[in-house]
């Protein structure tokens, strides 16, 4: 029922407060690239198409087989062209070869004549010509998203880039959308000294974003003046957002400018933009390094763990909605969601549903915000604070644009069993899931809660996109609302509020996942049942008046 007109409604109510590029929007505001691809939506691509321009590794640490790992833990389907083979293990680099230009310009286009690319990420470019060569095909190929990740300078300390290369570097900043130099890099792309403290680096960020007109992630990786932190920070034009993380001991860091920018390219095209796409890469590699002494690869700077959160440790939402699947195919073949698709919903049958959204709503309002009281961070709290704010927009839109239409009295028979006195009640099942929910919100964890209210966000983003592929709209008695339930901006706060529930499974023990997973179905559950209330709900007979108060005695 849920916040799907929320998530609409986020777009045009936050317009005017917000209709100012986001200072990640990038160089272009928000509008520059095209509208997200719904990716596993019907008819569309199931996967980001993510392409990395770079050099090799043949241990597998960096270069284009990290990238390639780093695509698919993102959920990406990586393609690769190569700039450059280099002979190099974990201890340092020993030869590289470089294919000459027009060999890359072949790769280039083969990959460009078949396949639509959704994000490219650039490491590796070796030489002047291979610079020159990507940026001539980029002028005519760009792709919606560009990660530039302007390699220069191995772990071990050896050159990736020839000498007085760094002017070609530079010129791929126009084609970049996003750059992520470490400070030695970011200072060569400057041509000043090297930051010695955050803030420097941070000015130089700004300076380098005004220069180029680039959103610039600016990397803490190298800096020793933060003890305990390895910070990194989005900066564009229009502001700087920090995204702080814990430095991990350790020395296996081959391969986390790689594995990063290729991670970040790869969640650009299914995020809103690059400061949640930064914030999640980020996250993933923290973990990453933590894992990679355990793989036990090479002798020097060992590799990160790309595959760290797969097996075991596997997306908690992922086997959550495979647990879930027979219910959602018991979705799609209720009467009340196949009346829906095809328009032959009886229009007092779809006010009742209506009615019994608008209550609910009001409810789940209170349960979001509960959420955002218990979020662990800034993100979160605002992702359900907002949440909760358009679930009473989108309950007062529905009281005066659907439910005006039908009539109060309509809706309000269906809700108490007849009596058509106006206002509609709420429900038996509506009341068990909001109760559910508010039980959640009252006594369990932030983690738990998030689990629970996903299914809101999930199954109508999932029915919705299927509804909206199916259904012809044109003359369609919901055409309106169908379209509210395939709207992608609707699907990009449930891929949100998904990666919330990721994260916060992520925190938590093995006893408060399973409860999570128990909040999960329970909520998908009463999902069902409120679809299918909507023309299987018997009418209920109204309460009767209540019984005259016995005088107290010894009156009169
Ligand atoms: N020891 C560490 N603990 C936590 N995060 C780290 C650590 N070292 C690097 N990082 C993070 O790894 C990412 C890459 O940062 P870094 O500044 O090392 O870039 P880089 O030099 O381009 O990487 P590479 O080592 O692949 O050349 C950043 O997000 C940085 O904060
Ligand atoms: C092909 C290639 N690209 C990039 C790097 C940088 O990674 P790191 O600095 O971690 O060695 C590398 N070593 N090899």
């Amino acid at each position: 029922m849920g916040p799907r007109p929320v998530a609409r409604r986020e777009r045009v109510v936050s317009a005017p407060l917000g209709g100012a590029p986001s200072p990640a929007d990038g160089p272009g505001g928000p509008d520059a690239a095209p509208d997200r691809v719904l990716f596993g939506a019907p008819g569309g691509p199931s996967r980001p198409r993510v392409l990395s321009v770079a050099g090799t590794d043949p241990t597998g640490g960096a270069g284009i087989q990290a990238d390639l790992k780093s695509i698919a833990a993102h959920g990406g389907y990586g393609m690769a062209v190569v700039t450059a083979l280099v002979a190099q293990n974990t201890r340092g680099v020993r030869a590289s070869h470089v294919p000459n230009p027009a060999f890359l310009r072949a790769q280039l286009d083969a990959v460009s004549d078949d396949v639509t690319v959704d994000a490219l990420k650039i490491g590796m470019v070796a030489t002047e010509a291979v610079a020159r060569e990507l940026g001539a095909w980029l002028a005519v190929h760009r792709p919606p998203h560009v990660v530039l990740d302007p390699v220069m300078v191995a772990t071990s300390g050896d050159r990736l880039l020839d000498g007085g290369a760094e002017d070609a570097v530079r010129s791929l900043l126009a084609h970049a959308d996003l750059v992520t130099p470490n400070l030695p890099e970011l200072a060569v792309l400057l041509d000043e000294p090297v930051a010695a403290t955050w803030a420097e680096a941070l000015d130089q960020g700004a300076r380098l974003a005004r220069r180029h007109g680039v959103a610039v992630l600016v990397k803490g990786g190298h800096l020793a003046g933060e003890p305990g932190r390895s910070p990194d920070a989005v900066v564009t034009v229009e502001g700087t957002v920090e995204i702080d993380a814990a430095r991990v001991a350790t020395l296996h860091t081959h391969g986390t400018g790689c594995s990063l920018s290729a991670a970040v390219a790869t969640l650009r095209p299914q995020r809103d933009d690059w400061v949640p796409a930064v914030r999640e890469a980020k996250e993933w590699l923290t973990g990453a390094l933590r894992a990679g002494a355990a793989l036990q690869v090479g002798t020097g700077n060992g590799p990160v763990d790309h595959a760290h959160l797969q097996g075991s440790a596997r997306a908690f939402t992922h086997g959550a909605w495979e647990q879930v699947a027979d219910l959602r195919a018991a979705c799609d073949e209720l009467v009340f969601v196949r009346g829906l698709a095809a328009g032959t919903l009886e229009p007092a049958q779809f006010a009742f549903y209506l009615a019994q959204d608008a209550l609910y709503l009001r409810e789940y309002s209170r349960v979001l915000a509960r959420a955002s009281e218990l979020a662990p961070d800034r993100e979160a709290q605002e992702f359900f604070a907002r949440g909760a704010h358009h679930c009473l927009a989108v309950e007062s839109d529905l009281h005066r644009r659907w439910l005006g239409r039908y009539g109060p009295t309509r809706a309000g028979d269906a809700g108490t069993g007849g009596a058509g006195t106006g206002a509609a009640a709420t429900s038996p099942v509506t009341a068990a899931y909001t109760d559910h929910l508010r039980a959640v919100a009252a006594s369990g964890s932030y983690a738990e809660l998030v689990a629970a209210v996903l299914p809101c966000y999930w199954l109508y983003a999932d029915i919705g996109a299927r509804l909206l592929a199916r259904a012809d709209l044109d003359g369609h008695p919901y055409a309106d609302w169908i379209a509210t339930y395939g709207d992608p901006e609707f699907a990009r706060a449930s891929d949100r509020a998904r990666a919330l529930t990721d994260a916060a499974a992520r925190s938590v023990g093995p006893a408060e996942r399973a409860r999570m997973l128990e909040a999960f179905v329970r909520s998908c559950r009463h999902e069902w049942l409120f679809f299918a209330q909507g023309t299987s709900m018997p009418s209920w007979p109204a309460p009767s008046p209540a019984a005259a108060e016995p005088e107290p005695a010894g009156v009169r």
